[in-house]
């Protein structure tokens, strides 16, 4: 913004007097420093203090917004916002950020109320303002935790609440000293905010939990540890919960912590301060192992969702997935796929199979897409009806969703294919139910018989006068007074000897009610008549406004009868919403299906329309086959502009390369390939073909991803440190059943500690967690993985490591470097020692740097491996056995830094080992 729109902005328009009234009430107001406080002075808001200086900064990008209300030491800096700029404000805080809440107060002089609240878990207040004009992408979750630290361990009792959907959840396990579960109920759940209670761990242990909480994005709210609380739980679910409270009691009994994470998350969220929350509540256990588990940086590694600063939206898989075309339902269906994929093979297989029989059928696929088109937000419409705020709109665009469902209907009922029985059983036998005449067929007629649907046109939402015999009867009289009005109309003009409308005009407007209208000229002409006959309301330039007493009368007749038929039809009104709140429970259903089949279609669109169609994926359970994908590509970097995408296979076979080293030079295409497996695998489990040519994949119980170090630098955590971090909850929490990929470790650190923690890593991951692994890295060496050099000294199998390189191809003659990007089997040990090695140039010491094109030969005796070996193998015991949640950072660079010494002193004796110095 440029100072000369500074100008432009609403002026503040206080005296003296006011301003210091303000200014007193201003400082009286509790101290928050997250929430952001807005003023509504009508026309504009204004923001005070920190807060002004916060939104000049962000918003207008200049300080020259700024205004100086009072003066001196009493004075408060001020700034002043238009609508348009404070919604931007409210979306940007409540829908972006987390570290603000927001608050919104009403008054005058010094004395002001506070009237709206938001935070990015609880937007409720703010919702109009925030989707007047886009869909709802998500709907915020906020999380309450109730962590209990027992030794090394800790048990965490957890709850959530969706306001929007009106859901409540429990969970309670145990979690490592990383809160790697905790992490993974965030994602999955999108949440948005957390409370926690007060002082519940030592400081270190809140720290790790604090830092889950940042990696996800999460506004971490405080509450008394006493709000932690079961006490009245029930009593207070019984109010809002709908149906029986019997089965919650029963719910309940299963948890202890997670209870009192769900009291004050009940009085957090005040629930039970709005009534229309009573009885439509659901409450249900929220099960750690019915999804893949994903951390944040897992869904940053494989671009999961949508990213602010993507220039395209193929950028992100949510992106490039979404082709839903419902209004806003099947977008944010998709983003909970995303965040859970499945477990269960046969719900994998469902999927699927829908999607299979929709990019088998384009005639099936043409026949939903034209009728989903047109459906609207159903969630958010059923959400907004039960407010009970007295409006025809949600009725009517239910109303207009509805009937489109017989269309549907009749389009699943048309396909014949080899899935016609799953469609059926799935799909048509739940419309033809919710379609039936007791259920939203009964809705459909209600608002036909109420509502004007011939208004509708006119953009008007009218109860229909045939609906009521009194507002029959008010329309009656109404329409006689207008007759009367309009006889009167006429006979003036005959008087005046004026034509009718042309030159006498009859207007309806808020001053005056009814009135006639003539130019001036006109009125030159009948001056005389006017005057005797008639009382002159207004001159203006644009005419002469005139009325006499019979006008007059019938005129305030009129506007009488209108108000009681206005406020009559608002009474009808609230009741046909209350009526057709009592479908919510349908529509939420109805929602349900359609969002799905929104999904799923958008999935089979995507399959058949790029330019290399995607193929459907074999499924395994996750005990037993492999993860095998022929010509696999990399969906979002594949859908750039410009891009030429190289195909790759994948081979992780079960005991025989179950564990890949990938080497090669820098930017040869090592991270994408690597990524491309994980957002593979994660787009099979969440029901989408996939692009290969063929695919088969065993299911994964979480993807592990270590990549580069992202942006954690800017949140203060050393790139060591998050390496240290990351690395132990994969040690952790990887099995057999996840997926790990890493990518470059060792970065943060000095090539030696590199190497050394990725060799550890590597060791138990082949040796311990035995998890499928993909390990990109610069250090070469690494490869004597698959050739036992490590192994010998240890018990590791040697079985399953195989390396891979990125092929580049290097002119002879000019040097000339040309990626390939094509991954290969790398050759055998002595020729890998052989291998161009460009990758290393950035990282390793001076002294090893090779020129690019030069060869690295080491010959090293069979005796000096093996017991350069045995030595590296005690530096990794050592290195493994580092308590590396207990140290701080220093704390961890000592021990390392002595480790390495040591290894580096002994590497003297051992040619083979000073290779990696
Ligand atoms: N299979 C492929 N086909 C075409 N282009 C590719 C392929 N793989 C990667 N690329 C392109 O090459 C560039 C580098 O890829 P990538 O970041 O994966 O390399 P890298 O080996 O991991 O590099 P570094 O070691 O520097 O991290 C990317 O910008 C990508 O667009």
């Amino acid at each position: 913004m440029e100072a000369e729109d500074c100008k432009r902005l609403p002026e503040l328009k206080l005296d003296a007097k006011q301003a210091q009234g303000f200014i007193s009430f201003f400082k009286s107001l509790p101290c928050d420093s997250r929430a952001v406080r807005f003023f509504d002075r009508r026309d504009y808001y204004t923001a005070h203090g920190e807060n002004a200086l916060f939104i000049a900064k962000t918003y207008y990008h200049t300080t020259t917004a700024l205004r100086q209300l009072g003066s001196g030491s009493d004075g408060l800096s001020s700034v002043s916002v238009n609508k348009n700029m404070f919604e931007t404000i409210a979306r940007d805080i409540l829908l972006e950020r987390t570290d603000h809440t927001l608050e919104v107060y009403e008054g005058s002089g010094s004395n002001w109320r506070l009237c709206k609240t938001g935070t990015p878990g609880n937007i409720g207040s703010f919702e109009d303002i925030l989707f007047a004009n886009n869909d709802m992408q998500d709907t915020p979750v906020t999380v309450a935790l109730f962590p209990i630290f027992r030794e090394n361990q800790c048990t965490v009792g957890v709850s959530f609440v969706d306001i929007t959907k009106r859901k409540l959840g429990l969970a309670e396990f145990l979690d490592d000293s990383q809160f790697t579960n905790v992490e993974s109920v965030l994602v999955a759940l999108g949440c948005r905010e957390c409370l926690l209670p007060m002082e519940t761990g030592k400081s270190s242990e809140l720290k790790s939990l604090h830092g889950a909480l940042t990696r996800c994005g999460v506004l971490l709210t405080e509450r008394k540890k006493s709000e932690f609380k079961s006490r009245d739980l029930v009593q207070d679910l019984s109010r809002i919960i709908r149906g029986s409270i019997e089965p919650v009691r029963d719910l309940l009994s299963d948890f202890e912590l997670a209870l009192g994470a769900l009291g004050a998350l009940v009085s957090y969220a005040e629930l039970l301060a709005d009534d229309s929350n009573y009885g439509n509540y659901s409450i249900q256990r929220y099960n750690l192992d019915s999804y893949m588990r994903l951390d944040s940086a897992a869904m940053r590694a494989l671009n999961v969702l949508e990213n602010r600063t993507d220039s395209n939206k193929n950028f992100s898989l949510f992106g490039l997935m979404n082709r839903t075309c419902t209004a806003g339902m099947g977008k944010r269906l998709l983003n909970r796929w995303l965040k859970q994929p499945l477990l269960d093979v046969n719900e994998i297989n469902c999927r699927l199979d829908l999607v299979q029989a929709f990019v088998e059928d384009a005639e099936l696929r043409q026949g939903l897409r034209q009728h989903l088109r047109r459906i609207s937000d159903i969630e958010r419409l059923t959400h907004n009806l039960r407010k009970k705020i007295a409006n025809l709109q949600p009725v009517i665009k239910l109303y207009q969703s509805c009937i489109r469902v017989p269309h549907i209907k009749g389009a699943l009922e048309r396909y014949e294919g080899q899935f016609s029985d799953l469609i059926q059983k799935k799909y048509q036998a739940s419309l033809e139910y919710l379609m039936d005449d007791d259920q939203l067929n009964k809705f459909i007629s209600l608002v036909e018989v109420s509502v004007d649907l011939d208004q509708l046109e006119n953009g008007e939402y009218m109860i229909s006068p045939g609906y009521d015999s009194n507002l029959a009867e008010l329309k009656n009289q109404l329409s006689a007074v207008e007759k009367q009005i309009h006889n009167l109309h006429k006979q003036t003009a005959n008087d005046l000897d004026l034509p009718l409308d042309k030159a006498l005009k009859l207007e309806k407007g808020t001053q005056f009610g009814h009135a006639f209208r003539i130019t001036k000229k006109e009125e030159q002409k009948v001056r005389k008549k006017l005057s005797t006959h008639f009382i002159i309301l207004e001159t203006r330039k644009d005419g002469v406004k005139f009325t006499n007493s019979k006008l007059k009368k019938l005129g305030d007749q009129y506007q009488k009868l209108l108000g009681d038929y206005t406020s009559y039809q608002k009474g009808l009104v609230a009741r046909v919403v209350d009526t057709s709140a009592t479908f919510s429970e349908l529509f939420e259903t109805l929602a349900g299906i359609l969002s799905e089949l929104d999904v799923l279609l958008s999935f089979a669109d995507l399959a058949i329309s790029c330019p290399i169609p995607y193929v459907r994926p074999d499924i395994t359970p996750s005990d037993r086959g492999d993860i095998i994908l022929e010509g696999s590509r990399h969906p979002c970097v594949e859908a750039q502009d410009g891009v030429n995408f190289i195909p790759n296979d994948c081979t992780l076979v079960r005991g025989k390369s179950w564990f890949q080293i990938i080497t090669g030079p820098n930017m040869g295409g090592k991270s994408t390939f690597i990524r491309q497996v994980g957002v593979n695998v994660l787009m099979a489990q969440v029901g989408c073909f996939v692009p290969c040519d063929r695919a088969c994949i065993t299911v994964r119980d979480c993807i592990f991803t270590r990549v580069g170090a992202g942006d954690c630098q800017l949140r203060g955590v050393s790139t060591f440190m998050q390496e240290m971090l990351e690395t132990a909850s994969i040690l952790n929490g990887a099995s057999e059943k996840s997926l790990v990929i890493i990518d470059e470790l060792g970065r943060g650190t000095s090539t030696y500690d590199g190497f050394g923690l990725a060799w550890a890593i590597c060791e138990h991951l082949v040796g311990v967690t035995r998890a499928p692994t993909l390990f990109a890295t610069h250090f070469h060496e690494l490869t004597a993985l698959a050739h036992g050099d490590l192994n010998r000294s240890s018990n590791v199998p040697t079985l399953g490591v195989t390396n891979y390189h990125v092929a580049a191809h290097i002119d002879p003659s000019s040097h000339k470097l040309t990626m390939l990007y094509k991954v290969e089997p790398a050759l055998a040990r002595n020729k890998a020692a052989e291998l161009e090695d460009f990758s290393c140039t950035t990282t390793m010491h001076e002294d090893t740097k090779d020129e690019i094109g030069s060869k690295r030969r080491r010959v090293c005796s069979p005796d000096d491996i093996e017991r350069g070996a045995e030595r590296a193998h005690r530096f990794l015991q050592d290195f493994s056995a580092l308590p590396l949640d207990q140290l701080d950072e220093k704390q961890v660079r000592q021990s390392v830094s002595k480790l390495t010494s040591d290894l580096e002193k002994d590497a003297a004796d051992f040619p083979w080992l000073q290779q990696f110095f």
